[in-house]
């Protein structure tokens, strides 16, 4: 369990970090969300203790990470996989590791064999792709075996079949019972891999809640009816107060604002209107991001993307 509680990190008079409170459960991957600058690594930083807060604090299992006795056992945190000495190799790194954290070396082949490196243990770590980078950092990670795990961007970079990989991994690592907080600046990423979300945009906490619950809150129910009898069924919608858009496709559908399908269907048969298709519009993912965190985004203006990144 990781608390945070008034979390504030000042950089002059900016505020990188902005008053933030929230917990991370254990058994389940819970994705830290935000557009680039949001402040998502200066928080993990100060979970982790490399970062002095200007306010409030972060807790590992209800201490401070430099109060933790052997940190490892307790947290591992992937933050920047190319840091490790590029003449070394897998097993000779991982050792290093473990013998300066009071860890058994046994336990090196025992994360190698986990991340699907044992093949190439004696190899030079600077020969490695990416992909087989993150999985070194990520078997750095679980040498003591840790309860709590941070990822800063663990995808980033990565091709689709390392993005699966590491997504399943750190949901088998929730499965397990450990606490996984995982950042990132892509939702549509986030939606597939964490179960829930804290959202943050310009150091403040925007949402803390389910991925499904934050998708809802954001796009608002929307209702698509297709029928042979559009204007009758238009006049029937609207005489109940409801707000009706054209659905813009051409076809002959509209699109019914903040309601249900269940009552939009009630009105149609009330009516005695034939349906030819009745569906609940799930907005776009991205789109759900783009309103929550959009007066929070630092750059506005046209053809600025803040999926687009500068990492
Ligand atoms: N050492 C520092 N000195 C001054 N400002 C800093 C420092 N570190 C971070 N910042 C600023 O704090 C804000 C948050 O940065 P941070 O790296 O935590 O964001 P992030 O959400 O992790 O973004 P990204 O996805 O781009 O890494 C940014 O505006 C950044 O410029």
């Amino acid at each position: 369990m990781i608390q945070v509680r008034g979390l504030t990190k000042a950089y002059g008079p900016t505020k990188a970090v902005d008053n933030l409170t929230f917990d991370v459960r254990p058994g389940i991957v819970t994705g830290f969300l935000g557009p680039n600058g949001a402040g998502k690594s200066t928080t993990m930083r100060m979970i982790l203790g490399l970062d002095r807060p200007t306010a409030g604090t972060a807790t590992i299992n209800g201490k401070k990470y430099t109060e933790l006795h052997q940190p490892l056992q307790h947290v591992g945190a992937l933050l920047d996989a190319k840091w490790v000495h590029p003449n070394r190799s897998a097993r000779s790194h991982l050792r290093w590791m473990a013998a300066s954290n009071g860890i058994p070396t046994k336990r090196v082949d025992e994360v190698l064999e986990l991340v699907g490196l044992t093949a190439v243990a004696k190899k030079k770590a600077g020969g490695f792709s990416l992909g087989m980078s993150q999985r070194l950092g990520l078997a750095a990670t679980l040498l003591g075996d840790p309860e709590v795990l941070l990822f800063d961007e663990p995808v980033n970079g990565l091709d689709p079949e390392g993005i699966r990989w590491i997504r399943l991994f750190m949901q088998r690592l929730a499965a397990e019972g450990r606490t996984v907080m995982v950042s990132s600046h892509m939702l549509s990423e986030m939606a597939q891999t964490a179960e829930h979300l804290i959202v943050i945009g310009k150091g403040q906490l925007i949402a803390d809640t389910s991925v499904q619950e934050f998708v809802d809150r954001a796009s608002g129910a929307t209702v698509k009816i297709r029928t042979p009898q559009l204007d009758t069924l238009r006049t029937a919608l609207t005489s109940q107060g409801l707000t009706v858009r054209e659905d813009g496709t051409g076809e002959s559908s509209l699109l019914v604002v903040g309601t249900t399908t269940d009552a939009v269907g009630e009105i149609a048969a009330a009516n005695r209107i034939t349906v030819h298709e009745l569906a609940a519009q799930r907005g776009s993912l991205e789109e759900a991001f783009m309103k929550l965190t959009g007066d929070s985004v630092e750059y506005h203006g046209a053809g600025f993307n803040t999926e687009g990144g500068n990492n």
